[in-house]
């Protein structure tokens, strides 16, 4: 998960390999309400794990459902226990942050408990969800007797939805629902009226045309997991029958997101031109999702799939891509995703019925136009279309891109990075792309960066590396970690590869001085990092040993067998190792002399030995180590003395280091220095 301000991808070449699909949110947010409504205990599988059904988790919790997690990470199996059809809380106040799938059916479901039950319920969301239309299912609850409050601009959340016990509904007439806003309105009314069909049938009526249908197909196929049988006469009229009452299947697998999907099989039809394909596991030919519908966009577009359950295999076909002119109204998100393959097609793509796109997170329309114009591409859009036509050869240019809290700007548009590969743009020069805000993905897709980086190649020289040398105890593991982790960056620790080689000899009872035994267990050092919260710590063979390569014995030993050329050497290809996209922050005594000389920003950290003495002393007596200040001075000027003196690889400043004394700086101003000095080689332009 990227919570920094931009994410930079450098320009990418290639893509192959095997993602693994995070749950589905249109399918993970009516299972929760269905067993939420439900009783007895439903045990969900793979269920999303996202902003969208954090707050209907939320929500549930509060009204009252018993949620009961078994097992780990992928693993990790949720037990609902569901209400029954009868609220145990009569009041709450529901934040549903910007989830359509939460907010809408939820709405419904309560305004129909409280009608007939009793209860007081508000419902609010983030700014865009009040922005975000809910009139149309208003409008069908009123007429039934539901009491339904705006709290702020009519026809938007926040809504109060009340009523006292013993109320009856009006359901004998048909409830008529509008469809061309939004599908969710009549889903939410699918899910809701199943509690209130005890009397009698009840029929929902279709009034204009109904966008997003297969949206309605994934209701209806979950309703009848659950024990309802709607009858369904066209996409005009829907009966529930009377009686209907949910019961849980007693447990539910969701599959994985074919929304998401499509950013890879993009990726694939995109990048994916030598050998392997991109794999992508979770969805695939059995997909109860209208979103794999986009596979077959993908393929007129010019991807080569293959499919089976559960899975999806792409590779690039025809090359450029082809442009299509769509109608979309039946994938609505996924669509977005092929505004952003246009930037490879040959001629002008035009993706039609979207005029949905304008009441999603942002004005999807508008937004997509303004950032695809960023990159070079013309565009043209009008109330429910857009037309992108590819930038003119050479006309691709580094982007800085707006993503409006909206996950799929975020997702779409980082394939733009794809630049150089793009066939009417430049052969030998590639663009970055900035992101701005990445951790907007976290509504529907946490780890889609890492997914994607995780697959794609970068030519080395385009991969960017801040390079941060110093003597021993300046500060640099810090302030590299704390650079690496406000860019998203990789981060190299070079010390601490010769810290496990010195722990790997001693291990094996290797002298110091056995300068060829040294060499070969660097050459065959099995070594590991953490990654994101785990980055401070490493395993060598297996076993944990991130305290013992701190300690200040195996820095001695380090600083001793790092000045052997024979070590150094065994060593430099697991450091060059470490640059993959999106960049690397390198920290060590020879990165930006030796490891790293074309690194286009290198850093000299240094601060007084009487400062880093001090220092070193704080650091071993917080963790109850006793050392005295005069001795630990001593040792390090020894040590200085060894590493600039050695004869390979001495430690000194890259000549085209900056120097930073950090004696007087706070961490905090260090790395904000540092970031400053990156920003100014950046290529972006500013955004105002
Ligand atoms: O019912 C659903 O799960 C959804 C329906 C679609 O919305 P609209 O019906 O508003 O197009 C889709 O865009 C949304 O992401 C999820
Ligand atoms: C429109 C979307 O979300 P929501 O479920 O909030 O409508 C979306 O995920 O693209």
């Amino acid at each position: 998960m990227h919570d920094i301000p931009f994410l930079d991808l450098p320009p990418l070449t290639g893509a192959s390999g095997t993602v693994r699909l995070p749950g589905s949110k249109s399918i993970s947010n009516r299972v929760l309400l269905l067993a939420g409504l439900a009783s007895g205990t439903t045990a969900v599988h793979d269920l999303l794990d996202s902003d969208d059904t954090r707050v209907m988790l939320a929500a549930l919790a509060t009204l009252g459902c018993g949620l009961q997690w078994q097992g780990e990470g992928r693993h990790r199996v949720l037990h609902l226990t569901g209400l029954g059809g009868r609220l145990a809380v009569q009041e709450a106040d529901l934040f549903l942050g910007n989830a359509g799938t939460a907010m809408r059916p939820l709405a419904a479901a309560l305004a129909v408990l409280a009608a007939t039950h009793g209860g007081r319920y508000t419902l609010r969301g983030v700014p865009r969800m009040h922005e975000r239309p809910i009139g149309d299912l208003v409008d069908a609850l009123r007429p039934l007797g539901c009491t339904v409050e705006d709290l702020g601009t009519p026809g938007y959340p926040p809504l109060r939805v009340s009523g006292t016990a013993g109320g009856e509904l009006a359901t004998q007439q048909p409830i008529r629902v509008r469809g061309d806003v939004s599908s969710q309105f009549l889903t939410a009314l699918l899910l809701a009226l199943p509690l209130v069909s005890a009397q009698r049938d009840i029929t929902i009526e279709v009034e204009g045309e109904l966008i997003s249908k297969p949206y309605i197909s994934i209701t209806l196929n979950l309703l009848q997991r659950f024990g309802i049988a709607v009858r369904q006469e066209g996409w005009q009229r829907f009966t529930i029958p009377q009686g209907s009452a949910y019961r849980s299947p007693g447990a539910v697998h969701v599959e994985g997101d074919a929304s998401s999907a499509s950013y890879f099989v993009a990726l694939g039809a995109i990048a994916a031109h030598g050998g392997a394909p991109v794999r992508i596991e979770g969805v695939g030919s059995d997909s109860i999702q209208g979103d794999i519908r986009f596979v077959d966009a993908a393929v007129a577009m010019g991807a080569q799939v293959k499919s089976g359950p559960g899975w999806l295999e792409v590779h690039r076909g025809r090359w450029p891509l082809a442009a299509i002119d769509l109608d979309c109204k039946h994938i609505p998100d996924a669509a977005m995703t092929l505004a952003v393959m246009a930037l490879y097609a040959e001629g002008t793509t035009r993706l039609r019925g979207i005029a949905s796109w304008r009441v999603k997170e942002t004005d999807r329309i508008a937004a997509m136009a303004t950032e695809l114009r960023q990159v070079g591409a013309t565009v043209v859009e009008g109330p429910d279309f857009i037309e992108v036509t590819p930038p003119a050869p050479g006309a691709w240019r580094p982007a800085s891109i707006r993503t409006y809290d909206d996950h799929r700007m975020a997702m779409c548009l980082s394939l733009a990075a794809f630049n150089p590969l793009a066939p009417t743009g430049r052969a030998d020069a590639g663009c970055p792309v900035r992101i701005l805000e990445p951790r907007c993905v976290g509504k529907t897709f946490p780890d889609y960066f890492e997914a994607l980086l995780a697959l794609v190649t970068a030519r080395n020289e385009d991969i960017p590396v801040i390079c941060i040398d110093g003597p021993t105890a300046s500060g640099k593991g810090t302030l590299a970690a704390a650079v690496a982790d406000a860019l998203g960056y990789v981060l190299l620790d070079s010390g601490a590869l010769y810290r496990a080689t010195g722990l790997a000899a001693q291990w094996d009872g290797v002298a110091d001085t056995d300068e060829p035994a040294l060499a070969r267990l660097a050459g065959l050092l099995d070594l590991r990092f953490g990654h994101g919260p785990e980055g401070s710590r490493a395993w060598l063979r297996g076993r944990e040993v991130s305290e013992q390569l701190r300690t200040e014995e195996a820095g001695l030993r380090a600083s001793r067998i790092s000045a052997l050329p024979a070590v150094r050497h065994a060593l430099q290809d697991l450091q060059l190792a470490f640059r993959r996209a999106p960049g690397l922050v390198a920290d060590g005594r020879d990165m930006g002399t030796v490891i790293f000389p074309a690194a286009p920003l290198k850093v000299y950290l240094t601060a007084s030995a009487a400062t880093r003495a001090t220092r070193r002393h704080k650091q071993l007596i917080s963790k109850g180590i006793p050392a005295s200040i005069d001795d630990l001075r001593a040792d390090l000027e020894a040590r200085d003395a060894r590493d600039k003196n050695r004869a390979v690889a001495p430690l000194k400043p890259a000549e085209d280091a900056y120097l930073l004394d950090n004696s007087d700086l706070s961490v905090e101003d260090s790395v904000q220095q540092v970031l400053s000095w990156w920003q100014g080689r950046r290529p972006f332009p500013a955004r105002s």
